[in-house]
């Protein structure tokens, strides 16, 4: 027996992993990624048009095989949930196949692996579009599949599509909750990186108007299209890409702008610019006591930040770091060279009471020109 202080000896292993430099390694990483299916998240209040919009998707000439995965986070009683799980564990799941190769299931929870085993299982897919309940918050599913992402799974998330109602929109937005907790209906619009605004032919234009803005005001990223029975340009929604740190930083500077609270709203988007450079680590720490513990400079802001995006000019490196966070899960890439371009750092920021001078004025306070 091996005491604890003998020196192990060496063993010689038939099969030896190959030694893998760091460079081949993540050179692997970006390729799978590359090969990741994309997933997109489907949301929109009750009523709204999400049925009609997969359906669209669905029976479009694509040729692509697309996986439609209805989703009943959190719903259903205590008795449907114990028939979900089979007699060996296993997830219920309903398939139907259409003719054009798509394929549409519900299930009762699904995940990162519930999709990889159904690819597994039926073979793999060239997209998946997850739609959840109508009052479903997709903070927590987007940060499952982000996260998943990041951890180099076979699929990866492409954005967050939300459909509203053009008539009864902006109702659902003012809706308050007793708890004075946020509406589902706000965050849909707060965390969706495309809005759909269906149903155009029964809203006046005035209505829409208004709805409009509001939508703007509490997510001025958004790109929003109007249509009519969900009837929109598949690029639109499909391929979008959001969570890439790549060169969306120029989208980035020409939509987000502050916005004001419109009606009653207490969530907007507020957009900080400041230029020069900042050191990495005070960078990160005043980032984690924002979405962590809700503070600035060391005291309570009550800030609740739902979505994050931006660019970060870290002081000796001379490439962009893109920010991207949902809720308190955040990521940073080092990505292009700033080159001539003028250094500047630039935060997005969706969410509730946001104090904007406050933001600014903290965060200047790590910005040197140098
Ligand atoms: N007039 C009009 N009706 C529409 C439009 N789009 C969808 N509808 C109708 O609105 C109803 C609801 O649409 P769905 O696509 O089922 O909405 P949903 O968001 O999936 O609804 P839930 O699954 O209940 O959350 C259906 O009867 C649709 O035919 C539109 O642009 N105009």
């Amino acid at each position: 027996m091996m005491e604890d202080d003998d020196v192990p000896q060496l063993v010689e292993a038939d099969d030896a992993a190959p030694v893998v430099d760091e460079e081949t390694a993540q050179q692997e990483i970006e390729e799978k990624k590359a090969k990741a299916v994309p997933v997109t998240i489907l949301t929109g209040y009750l009523g709204a048009g999400k049925t009609t919009l997969l359906n669209y998707i669905l029976t479009e000439n694509h040729g692509l095989k697309i996986a439609v995965i209805l989703n009943e986070f959190g719903e259903g009683s205590a008795v449907e949930k114990s028939m979900s799980i089979g007699q060996d564990g296993a997830m219920y799941e309903e398939w139907l196949e259409l003719r054009n190769g798509c394929l549409c299931c519900s299930v009762k929870d699904v995940g990162v692996k519930a999709i990889e085993n159904m690819m597994k299982k039926k073979g793999l897919f060239d997209y998946v579009v997850l739609e959840t309940t109508g009052l479903a918050d997709p903070g927590p599913i987007a940060s499952m599949f982000w996260l998943d992402d990041a951890l180099c799974s076979d699929v990866k998330l492409d954005g967050i599509v939300t459909v509203i109602d053009s008539k009864y929109g902006l109702k659902q937005l003012g809706e308050e909750r007793s708890d004075g907790s946020l509406n589902e209906a706000v965050r849909q619009v707060a965390l969706a990186d495309r809005i759909v605004l269906n149903k155009v032919d029964l809203a006046k234009s005035q209505e829409l108007a208004e709805l409009k803005a509001s939508i703007q005001a509490i997510n001025s990223t958004a790109l929003i299209v109007e249509t009519n029975y969900s009837k929109v340009d598949l690029s639109f929604v499909l391929g979008i890409d959001a969570y890439d740190a790549d060169e969306r930083l120029e989208d980035l500077k020409a939509q987000a702008v502050t916005s004001t609270p419109h009606l009653d709203s207490s969530v907007r988007t507020v957009t900080i610019a400041l230029p020069g450079c900042v050191d990495e680590e005070e960078a990160e720490r005043w980032i984690q006591d924002l979405l962590w513990e809700q503070q600035l400079d060391d005291k309570p802001c009550g800030a609740e930040v739902l979505r994050m995006k931006g660019v970060l000019s870290i002081r000796g490196s001379d490439n962009r770091h893109i920010l991207q966070a949902v809720r308190e899960l955040y990521d940073k890439t080092e990505t292009t060279e700033w080159g001539d371009a003028e250094r500047v750092n630039r935060l997005v920021f969706i969410g509730r009471n946001l104090p904007e001078e406050d933001l600014r004025a903290s965060f200047a306070k790590l910005v040197s020109s140098e």
